[in-house]
């Protein structure tokens, strides 16, 4: 194995019943990566992370995560991952202080070293006045940093990300793609799922393209480029899709709005 190779994924299957949803995926994760991960709804995004982070079972392939097989030694491997679930169940009756040394305590954390670090992390992303509120108090894009502080206080060696800028203000934006990119120049890997194109676009050092249950691209966006006559991702992404109807389907659809019933 690259000593640098943090994820391999080995013609990873999985089906729901009798629905093929991922159909033999391969892939190579060096450290200091940020993979941008994109493809249509329902491609088979967040069931590739599931299996990965061990949420998911009952697949084909293999994956292994630093090295290792995943079925081995499984508590060890979670505690260098963090994870941002693009819907989380946070405990809406705790405040911010008491889940996020919760969270650091999991992770061997004492409460010293967790209250210190989460105080200042929300301080850092403008959200220390709520510190002692209560979650079910908080806004969207505040709930959205806690998840973010939440999935980093342990300093992960590998973060998987989904839509992690749901709800963040456009200077907390800027704020958090500074933080990936420190993240990714220290050595940590970053796995970036999201539908934002021109965000997947700046940030990632590379991107994968998962389509209908396969990869349909993976290079650097230089690359995918030179390989596809559209400039943009958002272009690459619906030529590699074969989507081309926006407009007629934007049509049909308002017309059906203004029909009559
Ligand atoms: N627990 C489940 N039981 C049955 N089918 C499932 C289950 N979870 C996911 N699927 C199906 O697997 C397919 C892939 O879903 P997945 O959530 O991985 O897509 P995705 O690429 O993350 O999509 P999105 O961009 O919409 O988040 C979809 O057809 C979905 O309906």
């Amino acid at each position: 194995m690259d000593q640098q190779e943090i994820l391999t994924i080995t013609n990873l299957t999985k089906h729901y019943g009798n629905k093929e949803i991922l159909k033999g995926i391969d892939l190579h994760v060096s450290r200091g990566e940020i993979i941008g991960y994109i493809g249509p709804n329902g491609a088979g995004k967040s069931t590739t992370v599931k299996i990965i982070l061990g949420i998911e079972g009952d697949y084909g392939g293999e994956i292994k995560l630093f090295g290792e097989p995943i079925e081995q030694d499984r508590i060890e491997y979670k505690r260098r991952i963090g994870y941002v679930p693009e819907i989380a169940d946070v405990y809406d009756n705790l405040t911010g202080y008491e889940y996020l040394t919760f969270i650091g305590q999991l992770y061997g954390q004492t409460l010293e070293v967790a209250a210190d670090k989460s105080k200042t992390l929300m301080e850092l992303f403008g959200v220390g006045e709520a510190y002692h509120a209560r979650i079910s108090s908080y806004s969207k894009g505040m709930r959205q940093k806690l998840l973010i502080i939440a999935s980093l206080i342990h300093n992960p060696d590998l973060l998987f990300l989904d839509e992690p800028i749901n709800g963040l203000d456009a200077n907390s934006v800027m704020i958090f793609k500074e933080i990936l990119t420190q993240l990714a120049a220290q050595g940590k890997t970053i796995f970036y799922s999201s539908h934002i194109m021109d965000v997947v676009e700046k940030i990632s050092s590379r991107i994968i393209l998962l389509n209908d249950g396969k990869i349909a691209a993976d290079g650097t966006f230089a690359q995918l480029q030179a390989d596809n006559t559209m400039g943009t991702l958002e272009g690459i992404f619906n030529q590699l899709t074969g989507f081309h109807d926006h407009k007629e389907i934007g049509e049909q659809f308002v017309s059906v709005v203004q029909g009559g019933m």
